[in-house]
């Protein structure tokens, strides 16, 4: 999938850009607060009709301007399209191929990005809550089914939890959630070991590519409950008979202490714990990969892979993973990176690709 051309009015420091991209690699190079990550956020905006720095769209309007406009143009393995996002005050329109689409849903999954930003990092160093977002979001996006059970769970286990705070628990009734807990979790729990292993198979190859064969990457599940089944049927009665076991322990401390919700996953790298003893840019890598190794499960979901947006992560790797980045990646996945200086650009990637210099909202295409 290929992005061809952009065009933005008003959107944060642009009035009014127009750039037609190249079908490899672009680099968006500037000093800070120029407009680099605005173009990226344009273009993840296209993608998904919603920021990724941002819940709250009036804030991509130009300063001053009423509403802001973003089209583009894709092509697929099968069709070129257009597309286009409008968003004023009171709300966003989207539409492809020219035809307003009634629902955001029906605009969403036309053109696919994965990004990968600064924050990223905190897949590896952040806390366990970051990792369950992760995965939510990703199993998500790949699986109705899951979505369904995880918002399903979520609801139960809060209205298990007020139980538990009140001062008289009603066994009976949390006996009867948990009934519910363990069918929602026990399919939560094998889509995410599913899930997992498959990311893990992408990303370690991954890694081996990027460290130069150095490093093996594994990615593992670290599961809340403990479990053998591998059949939703059985895994209900091992979650069941572990959440009975718990409930007094659950009574006493007034909350839910078991289940998926304290799910987590792990990194080694050749054996050892990446958040632990990692170094800065093994942990970057790590979360690079396992970002890189989304390319590869939208290509089996969707057929194609998808655009990749990098957002000031070239400074961050040295040489090595920086060349396999820009150079095996881009072969197969039109690339789009953002970088405050050109020494940060192995010498070898300069040849097939397009430097766009920006200053203060304005761009230079550097030919
Ligand atoms: N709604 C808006 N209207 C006008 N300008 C805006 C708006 N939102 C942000 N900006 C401006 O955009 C600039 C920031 O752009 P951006 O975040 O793309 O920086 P960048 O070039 O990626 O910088 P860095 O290298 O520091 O990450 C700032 O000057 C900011 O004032």
């Amino acid at each position: 999938m290929i992005l061809n051309e952009i065009k933005l009015t008003d959107f944060r420091n642009y009035d009014s850009l127009s750039l037609a991209f190249h079908p490899k690699l672009n680099i968006f190079i500037g000093h800070n607060a120029q407009g680099k990550t605005n173009l990226l956020e344009a273009i993840y905006f296209l993608s998904l009709a919603k920021s990724h720095r941002t819940s709250k769209d009036r804030e991509l309007i130009r300063f001053g301007a009423e509403d802001a406009y973003i089209n583009g143009t894709i092509t697929t393995a099968n069709s070129t399209l257009p597309l286009s996002i409008g968003i004023a005050k009171g709300g966003k329109r989207a539409k492809v191929n020219h035809l307003e689409v009634a629902k955001l849903s029906q605009y969403i999954g036309h053109l696919n990005t994965v990004l990968f930003a600064p924050e990223d990092l905190n897949i590896v160093k952040g806390s366990p809550q970051v990792r369950r977002k992760f995965i939510n979001m990703e199993c998500g996006q790949i699986s109705k089914v899951y979505l369904n059970h995880l918002s399903d769970y979520n609801k139960v286990l809060a209205q298990k939890n007020q139980y538990l705070k009140s001062r008289n628990v009603d066994q009976i009734m949390i006996e009867v959630l948990n009934d519910q807990l363990a069918h929602h979790a026990s399919l939560i729990i094998l889509k995410r070991e599913q899930f997992i292993s498959t990311i893990e198979r992408h990303a370690s190859r991954i890694h081996a590519d990027i460290s130069n064969g150095r490093e093996t990457l594994n990615v593992v599940y670290n599961p809340n409950i403990k479990y053998e089944s591998d059949n939703p049927e059985d895994l209900k009665s091992e979650i069941s008979a572990l959440l009975a076991e718990s409930l007094d322990k659950e009574i006493d401390r007034g909350t839910s202490l078991v289940g998926p919700h304290r799910d987590d996953i792990g990194f080694t790298i050749n054996d050892f714990d990446v958040q632990t003893y990692g170094s800065q840019g093994q942990q970057r890598s790590t979360a690079l990969s396992v970002k890189l190794a989304e390319l590869e499960l939208i290509k089996e979901e969707v057929g194609e892979y998808p655009v990749l947006l990098l957002d000031d992560v070239l400074s961050e790797l040295d040489e090595v993973r920086q060349a396999h980045l820009l150079t095996s990646i881009r072969n197969r996945v039109q690339t789009f990176v953002t970088t405050t200086s050109i020494s940060d650009i192995n010498h070898q990637i300069m040849d097939d690709m397009q430097l766009f210099e920006i200053e203060n909202g304005k761009i230079k295409i550097d030919e």
